[in-house]
């Protein structure tokens, strides 16, 4: 017996399936379909595809072995799975096409639906898809809103097919016919033939009685009742009508002698959602020459099964008119209903792309294996909750799109838009990577690299020299990020000036750190090699027009490698700042951003949030911030232990402003569950194969008592690259989270200004601003804004840290050399003041954290309690060209650090260590006294 859906053909409407799916189509399903039912083509839509890819196993071989091959971006994953489906149903419609002479046997895919609202993004998409699958039988599905028609028009002047989605009105679709002749007209114009360019507007029908017949419901009369079900069909016959009124016009005459195609009318959205009506309602009464419907399988199956062919779609016009205007009557406001089912029609197909895409993305990090850092959350319920939404509100609000499209709405509004450029440094886009393999080889004449900076200038390529280590045969770095004279010491009695590579490093170019210490060492290297020769020993990094750059020319530097001027210091470890000195020490530049960009990848616009790594972890630092957990604990395997510096700036520069953001706490050992407060989040950082089992029970104890705990892990520490990716989106997210720009640093720059102001009256005067003590004895002075009451050391430091009360944190502010001995009395410190107060705990030597962690304790949360440590160095330096030595320079930046602190509302207390040696010592121990009982 012949199939009934045959008889729609023999009626002149072609039947297509609203349905893909790789295990039907490998079954022979469609080729069924095409032999039997007389189908000539196919349609799909990211809803389709999210029930297709998103809840089957059918593409996951094929995502593996592309994989395998190659990793890619979550749009290309996904694109490659859909294409090969819909590659093979055009080879299945193929014969009908070459039969039908391309009047018909068209697959449609669609653009991706985050496009609908961007004509330029649209047009590039349509042309991609058009080229890869590369078949005559493809049609492009653009929707048809506003910003679609002239994507739409300007696609099928280039000669691509299209079918026009979500349209709804007949407004609408007299747009779309109006695009559809001006293109052909425009390729008549160009001399170019017209007679294969093949269009369909896809009608939506079931829709609008979905919500029309709401509004009949909630009038409840029985003259409402009476229209009941036929709004949508009516609307479908006008629209028709339409289409018979321009086919008969002049203008389509003359197209049609030149062998135009109709742009059929296509009825879409014809399964039956309403169990009352039909379920061929929405086929039966439609048909009509050169349109197409196309069903869903279950529609289909009813058609073949009891469908009735009749000349529908033409008859009863009257009444189709008389349903309109009692629809207006009524009021029900069908232009307003239609305008919504696009603006929904949008949202629900972007909602199924973020499952789509969502689904491609988790199931791609699961088969990258241990090629990417694995992550994982054990948060509390609350906490849990919290994040949970976040992650909702930011995949309803389209972070992942408006991060990497600069739209600052996601966080003030200002300016942040403009300091996106480490997106794509992340993608190994800022350098250049023959150039650093230059510097590479280059530098393996010298012993040492010497790199000169502050904060973003030196902790990540720190970070990288103490993680990965230099490469055989290429020099060792040097990070100095200090005015400490005990530290410029232990670094110019470490080298060879003669025998060093020295690389200056600042973006704005003009921070007076890295400017004093060039200064010294380029006068070292001139006694060294020569006035004239020590030019050729030296690099700098900077953006371009800065004062470093005039005088990197002015002295002859070997190489001036250029920063980004939209990427932040904290943000530019992967560009020039970060690469440059690790392409110094050997590291392979090219080859560390193959493993970063998987992270860049998985961190992409087209990863939803909650299957995305850096918006995972953002909106869980975000949330707990937000909820007081305000203290990130960083708690690394031994091999990461240097990553914390660099984090810190990131996230404590970036969020800590207007009295709230995240406080870092790195390098403080773990305690036991009865040592934390609610305050913190624990983020344990782990290389495989590194050992630390006693923190990993002390992480146990502390999961069970709730304590939030995020585990990350790295199969090699080449991946470290992957985490400054992560961390990066994850900040930016955190910062939209708790509703701050995470790019400005306002307040670091007070203490900029007030140590420059001490500075520039002790070149004036030859002193410093005369200081007291409120007290005084044989190993230390101390001072603060308003004195601490107590007779002794003991009883003042006892005194400011029993101001503590839960959440408050403790910081060590110390303006010593950054050295082994004292790292480990700072860290016994830490742990008593921790112990006794149950106070999270920070440590910064100065005043390398001043371009760091500075900016969080002064704009951040207000419930810091300082000590700061300064102490007489035995030994200074005299900085040529200044009157100011190192040891001068390093005071004056403590004063105005305390000024500023104090400022601010946080409680300040400076001791003034007398000898040198002793001092830390004497103070651990009165720390101990004074923490005890
Ligand atoms: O690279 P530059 O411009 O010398 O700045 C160094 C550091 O100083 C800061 O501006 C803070 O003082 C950081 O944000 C920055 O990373």
């Amino acid at each position: 017996m012949t199939s009934r859906l045959k008889t729609l053909g023999e009626a002149g409407q072609a039947v297509w399936l609203d349905f893909v799916d790789r295990k039907f189509m490998d079954a022979g399903g469609l080729k069924k379909l095409v032999e039997e039912d007389g189908l000539t083509g196919v349609t799909s839509n990211p809803s389709i595809f999210e029930k297709a890819i998103g809840h089957s196993d059918a593409y996951d071989d094929q995502l593996q072995a592309d994989l395998a091959a190659a990793d890619t971006t979550v749009e290309s994953a996904y694109e490659a799975l859909a294409i090969k489906d819909i590659e093979d149903a055009c080879d299945t419609l193929r014969p009908v096409y070459d039969r039908l002479d391309a009047k018909d046997g068209y697959v449609s895919i669609e653009v991706s639906p985050y496009l609908a609202m961007d004509t330029a993004p649209t047009i590039a998409a349509a042309k991609r898809l058009w080229a890869t699958v590369d078949r005559p039988n493809l049609m492009v599905k653009i929707p048809g809103t506003d910003p679609g028609v002239p994507a739409i028009e300007e696609a099928l002047t280039a000669g691509i097919n299209i079918n026009v989605t979500l349209l709804f009105s007949i407004d609408a679709y007299k747009k779309v016919l109006e695009a559809y002749i001006a293109a052909l007209e425009a390729r008549v114009a160009k001399g170019e033939p017209i007679d294969r360019i093949a269009s369909v507007a896809s009608f939506f029908v079931s829709r609008i009685d979905g919500v029309i017949d709401k509004k009949i419901d909630a009038l409840g009369t029985d003259e409402a009742k009476a229209v009941r079900g036929k709004v949508a069909i009516a609307n479908a016959k006008l629209a028709y009508q339409h289409y018979l009124e321009v086919s008969a016009s002049a203008r389509w005459q003359a197209l049609a002698e030149k062998g135009a195609q109709p742009q059929r009318l296509l009825w879409a959205s014809t399964g039956t959602k309403d169990k009352a009506y039909s379920d061929v309602l929405y086929v039966e009464t439609l048909i009509g020459r050169d349109t197409v419907n196309t069903m869903p399988p279950a529609t289909m199956d009813a058609f073949r099964d009891h469908g009735e062919t009749s000349n529908s779609l033409v008859s009863d016009i009257d009444d189709a008119e008389k349903v309109m205007n009692e629809a207006e009557r009524l009021g029900l406001d069908l232009a307003g209903v239609t305008a919504q089912l696009v603006v929904d029609g949008v949202k629900s197909f972007a909602d199924a792309a973020d499952s789509l895409y969502g689904a491609v993305a988790d199931k791609r990090i699961k088969f990258l294996g241990d090629k990417i850092d694995g992550f994982s959350a054990d948060l509390p319920a609350d906490l849990d909750a919290a994040v949970k939404d976040a992650i909702e509100k930011a995949r309803k609000d389209g972070w992942s799109r408006k991060l990497w499209a600069g739209d600052a709405s996601m966080w003030t509004g200002g300016d942040e838009g403009k300091w996106l450029g480490w997106l794509a440094a992340a993608r190994g886009e800022q350098v250049d990577f023959d150039a650093l393999a230059a510097l590479g080889q280059e530098a393996r004449k010298y012993k040492d690299v010497v790199l000169l900076g502050m904060g973003g200038s030196s902790l990540g390529p720190e970070v990288i020299g103490l993680i990965l280590g230099s490469a055989s045969g290429s020099p060792k770095l040097h990070a100095l990020d200090s005015t400490d004279p005990g530290q410029v010491a232990t670094v110019a009695d470490a080298i060879d000036p003669a025998n060093t590579l020295f690389i200056v490093s600042s973006k704005s170019g003009s921070t007076m750190e890295p400017e004093l210490l060039r200064a010294y060492f380029f006068a070292r290297c001139a006694q060294a090699v020569g006035e004239g020769q020590a030019g050729s020993r030296f690099v700098a990094v900077t953006d371009p027009g800065s004062k470093l750059e005039a005088a990197a020319k002015q002295d002859g530097f070997a190489h001036i490698f250029y920063g980004d001027k939209t990427i932040g210091g904290r943000y530019s470890v992967l560009s020039v700042f970060g690469m440059v000195p690790a392409a110094a020490i050997g590291i392979d530049v090219a080859g560390f951003f193959e493993t970063v960009k998987t992270m860049a990848h998985s961190v992409g616009p087209d990863a939803p949030p909650a299957s995305n790594p850096g918006f995972q972890l953002g909106a869980i630092m975000g949330a707990a911030a937000v909820a007081g957990r305000d203290k990130l604990t960083l708690v690394p395997s031994p091999t990461l232990k240097p990553f914390g510096s660099w984090l810190e700036q990131l996230l404590a520069e970036s969020t800590g402003k207007q009295g709230k953001g995240i406080v870092p706490v790195d390098l403080e050992p773990l305690g036991d569950p009865a040592d934390y407060g609610n305050d913190r989040v624990f983020v344990h950082l782990h290389l495989e194969g590194d050992e630390m089992s006693a923190d990993h029970a002390k992480l146990d104890a502390l999961k069970a008592v709730g304590q939030p705990i995020v585990t990350i892990t790295l199969a090699d520490k080449a991946d470290i690259g992957q985490e400054f990716v992560r961390w990066e989106i994850a900040t930016a997210v955190a910062g939209a989270v708790i509703g701050i720009d995470p790019f400005d640093q306002p307040d670091v720059e007070d203490a900029k200004i007030q140590t420059r102001q001490l500075i520039e009256a002790y070149e004036q005067s030859g002193h410093l601003d005369p200081e007291t003590a409120f007290f005084e004895d044989g190993d230390f002075a101390f001072f603060a804004p308003k004195p601490v009451a107590g007779g002794d050391a003991v009883a003042i430091l006892k005194a400011h840290f029993a101001t503590a009360k839960p959440g408050d944190y403790a910081g060590f502010l110390a303006y010593i050399e950054r050295e082994e001995k004292h790292e480990a009395l700072i860290e016994q410190i830490r742990v008593d003041v921790r112990d006794a107060h149950k106070i999270a705990t920070v440590a910064g030597f100065g005043p390398r954290f001043l371009h760091s962690t500075g900016q969080a304790y002064k704009g951040g949360p207000k419930d810091g309690i300082f000590l700061e440590i300064t102490r007489e160095p035995a030994q200074d330096i005299a900085i040529p060209g200044n009157r100011a030595s190192f040891g001068t320079v390093q005071l004056a930046q403590a004063r105005g650090d305390l000024d500023v602190l104090a400022s601010r509302g946080q409680r300040v207390l400076r001791v003034h260590l007398k000898d040198e040696k002793s001092g830390l010592q004497a103070l651990a121990s009165a720390l101990k006294v004074a923490t005890q009982d």
